[in-house]
């Protein structure tokens, strides 16, 4: 990650860079990260005064942030360690701080335990789901009723452009759940075959509004119109306290060579396949990439995730238990209590 801050340590730039390019995905697992990096960035500090150990550690919180923009966990993961970091001397304030970490990730794999029990709840033996993307928090709810002795079979969505849906094959392949993988453009045709759509979010928005991988949203109507219950399995740290104020969530909008190769680009537009058109890199940012040579008129855009309404999501399942769309917002009221600033600000 260029442009860090004083004091960051390498180790945190590291991840921040794996959370951009995508080695490390998925809401939880990205939450999970930035809490180990602030861990590392307080063992690693050499801070000789308390004013600069907590300046190195919101550096660091900040470096993490700007990675990806729609991912909520990922600021609540930084405003939980730190509202944690507490003491008067750089020895406290770096225990604290790791104790912290320590604690965020300790509860982040038991509220995915929890969530998993209560999620399993809704499928039957027998029930076929069908999964979007891959989120460790649908595979929880599966993981569970595995173990409660359900049989389940899977059809899982390939998730254009990045597949994650192969990694969620995997997953259920190693379980042993028969897997059948689909085009994204079949799910309709397939949604005859199942009894639940599951998904996981990347944000919950006040008015119960689901932020998940580009495509949720479409499957979600489908499904609606062929009768499937949509199911979304989410902690608490995906609901986005910002959104009680009328803030929007942001789309990460990624580069246009997810989509398509310079190669790809030439063929449409004809001349040498050169980057000269393919503005972006990975963040969205077209920072490192060359100003368009010719205006082509080929404009390529690559959202990251959608918005599916509350009104085509049956249940959204947390830790706490399993709410109605409409009702998340009590819950983020009781989690949250007043708007929040910025992650780094007390
Ligand atoms: O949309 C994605 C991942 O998108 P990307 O691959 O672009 O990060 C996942 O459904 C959520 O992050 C939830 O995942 P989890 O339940 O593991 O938190």
């Amino acid at each position: 990650m260029e442009g860090a801050e004083p004091g960051v340590v390498p180790a945190v730039e590291s991840t921040a860079d794996d959370i951009t390019e995508m080695r490390i995905r998925g809401a939880a697992a990205i939450a999970d990260a930035a809490a180990g990096a602030l861990e590392t960035q307080a063992e690693r500090s050499t801070a000789d005064s308390p004013a600069a150990f907590e300046r190195e550690i919101h550096a660091a919180a900040e470096t993490l942030y700007e990675t990806r923009p729609t991912a909520v966990s990922l600021p609540n993961a930084l405003r939980y360690v730190l509202r944690g970091m507490d003491g008067d001397t750089v020895a406290d304030l770096r225990s604290s701080t790791i104790a912290r970490a320590q604690r965020f990730q300790r509860d982040l794999d038991q509220a995915q335990d929890r969530l998993g029990e209560i999620g399993a709840n809704r499928l039957r033996d027998g029930d076929t789901v069908m999964t979007h993307c891959h989120s460790t928090d649908a595979l929880a709810c599966v993981e569970a009723a595995l173990e409660a002795g359900k049989e389940l079979a899977a059809i899982v969505k390939e998730t254009r452009p990045r597949k994650q849906g192969h990694i969620t094959a995997r997953q259920l392949r190693e379980w042993d759940v028969p897997v059948t993988l689909i085009a994204d453009n079949a799910a309709r045709r397939y949604l005859d075959r199942a009894d639940h759509v599951l998904v996981g979010a990347d944000s919950i928005a006040a008015d119960g509004s689901v932020i998940n991988k580009i495509g949720t949203s479409g499957l979600a109507v489908n499904a609606r119109e062929r009768g499937v219950p949509v199911m979304v399995a989410a902690q608490t740290i995906k609901l986005h306290p910002d959104t009680m104020t009328g803030h929007t969530v942001e789309i990460e909008m990624r580069s246009e060579r997810e989509l398509l190769a310079d190669e790809e680009r030439a063929a449409i537009v004809g001349g040498e396949a050169t980057d000269g058109d393919a503005k972006g890199d990975a963040t969205g940012s077209d920072a490192d990439d060359p100003a368009p040579a010719t205006d082509s008129g080929l404009t390529v855009e690559n959202p990251a995730f959608d918005v599916t309404p509350p009104r085509y999501v049956d249940a959204i399942v947390t830790e706490r238990g399993q709410f109605p769309p409409e009702s998340i917002v009590t819950l983020m009221r009781e989690l949250f209590g007043e708007p929040t600033d910025d992650p780094w600000e007390d």
